[in-house]
């Protein structure tokens, strides 16, 4: 079964083709800046790689360039697109509506709709993808993988918030979490890479790319996670703020600035970007840091704390863990914020080995020393692969 798995951003889209009877890539690329004045692309086949640089104004035009791709005799893996078996989606939320991957029908598609007003960055353009998809491969079956199921498994206690219990009733205003495929995908291959079951280990896995959160999870399922009804809540991020007291938003509200202006500031104008002033990507800040700018260090200390104290809080519900996983972007790429997260963390035995977290930056392994009470590790996370293997399984179930 050959599956074209989409991860539709805001303002990218990011595709693979995986071959499940061995679960290797046959292709993958990335269309990046879509609307805005300059598109780029970037495609590989194994044998060859595609960059080029257009305007695309939207989604559907993104997947109709990338379909080309598809079927290109030099960088494509198919002679027609009737070859694709099925197309997997990363679809942010659906609330408590679909809490599990699923075959895509009218009423996910209005459930996807009803719930981008939690979810404003990542449900519009995961149902524009969607929508292109279905019109341009309309006889191949597509599937919704949530980013809130493996988070499924938190208790009451962790998902609540302090509200009026009928605001959970009436609009199921509650904590969901993100980031699910790529937290369980660490999950696994973190119980692989250090031999032992799953339902003996207790990990916190850190997921710190441009969106970030954690997740404490014991023997398998996710007790908590640091993001909420969206995800702007938890950690600092990129351009998100993380949690801050709820009556910001009320006081900026209150200072005339508009709904959408707060929005935008939230999601958008903060967090490392909104700190340093410069920036939302690490290593600009790393650099800037280097030149001396002190508000960049201002902000990689913000970030970095925040990520420390949720380790703590995940340390005392887990009752001590035994392995940390850093992931994604800024996880798998950045030794600095490593050791200064780790650095914080030797109240619960964890010591890094300074050459490991620098010689193994990107390629992944153990990163902490052998005598540290934690396993350190640097994985890179493989949200596509979940999403396909999901997928398989639902059109398989679905043709029995
Ligand atoms: N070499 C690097 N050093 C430090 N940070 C990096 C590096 N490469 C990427 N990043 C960080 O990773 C972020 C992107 O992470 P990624 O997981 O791809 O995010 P997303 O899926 O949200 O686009 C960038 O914004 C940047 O902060
Ligand atoms: C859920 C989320 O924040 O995703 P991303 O990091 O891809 O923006
Ligand atoms: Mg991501």
């Amino acid at each position: 079964m050959k599956i074209l798995v989409i991860n539709s951003g805001s303002s990218s889209l990011k595709y693979q083709v995986i071959n499940m009877e061995n679960e290797k890539i046959l292709l993958k690329g990335l269309v990046e800046r879509i609307g805005e004045k300059k598109s780029s692309i970037k495609h590989e086949n194994g044998t060859s790689k595609y960059t080029e640089e257009l305007k695309i104004t939207n989604h559907e035009e993104a997947l109709k360039k990338v379909m080309n791709l598809l079927i290109d005799p030099q960088y494509g893996c198919f002679k027609s697109l009737s070859e694709i078996d099925a197309i997997g989606h990363r679809v942010l939320h659906c609330g408590e509506k679909y809490v599990s991957s699923v075959l895509i029908d009218d009423n996910v598609i209005n459930a996807i709709e009803e719930h981008a007003v939690f979810g404003p960055l990542h449900n519009p353009p995961n149902l524009t993808g969607i929508l292109a998809a279905q019109k341009l491969m309309p006889d191949v079956p597509q599937v919704a993988v949530f980013d809130t199921s493996f988070h499924q498994t938190m208790p009451p206690k962790a998902f609540l918030y302090g509200l009026p219990y009928e605001f959970y009733e009436k609009y199921k205003i509650r904590r969901y979490g993100f980031h699910g495929t790529s937290h369980k995908y660490i999950t696994i291959e973190a119980a692989k890479m250090l031999g032992k079951d799953i339902k003996e280990l207790k990990l916190i896995s850190a997921h710190l790319g441009n969106g970030a959160s954690l997740a404490a999870v014991k023997g398998g399922k996710v007790v908590d996670t640091s993001m909420g009804l969206t995800p702007l809540e938890g950690l600092v991020m990129g351009g998100r703020s993380g949690d801050v007291d709820a009556t910001v938003p009320l006081f900026l509200l209150r200072q005339g600035y508009s709904i959408d202006e707060v929005d935008n500031i939230l999601n958008k104008k903060s967090g490392v970007y909104g700190i340093s002033g410069i920036s939302n990507d690490m290593r600009d800040i790393e650099k800037a840091i280097k030149e001396g700018h002190k508000r960049a260090q201002l902000a990689f200390d913000v970030y970095t704390y925040r990520i420390a104290k949720y380790i703590g809080s995940y340390a005392t519900i887990l009752n001590g863990f035994d392995a940390l996983v850093f992931t994604a972007g800024v996880g798998e790429n950045d030794p600095e914020v490593r050791k200064t997260v780790c650095d914080y963390l030797g109240i619960f035995g964890v010591k890094l080995d300074d050459e490991k977290n620098i010689s193994l930056n990107r390629i992944g392994g153990i990163i902490s020393s052998d005598d540290s009470k934690v396993t350190v590790m640097v994985i890179k996370t493989n949200e596509e692969l979940m999403i396909a293997r999901d997928t398989k399984e639902i059109v398989e179930n679905q043709k029995k």
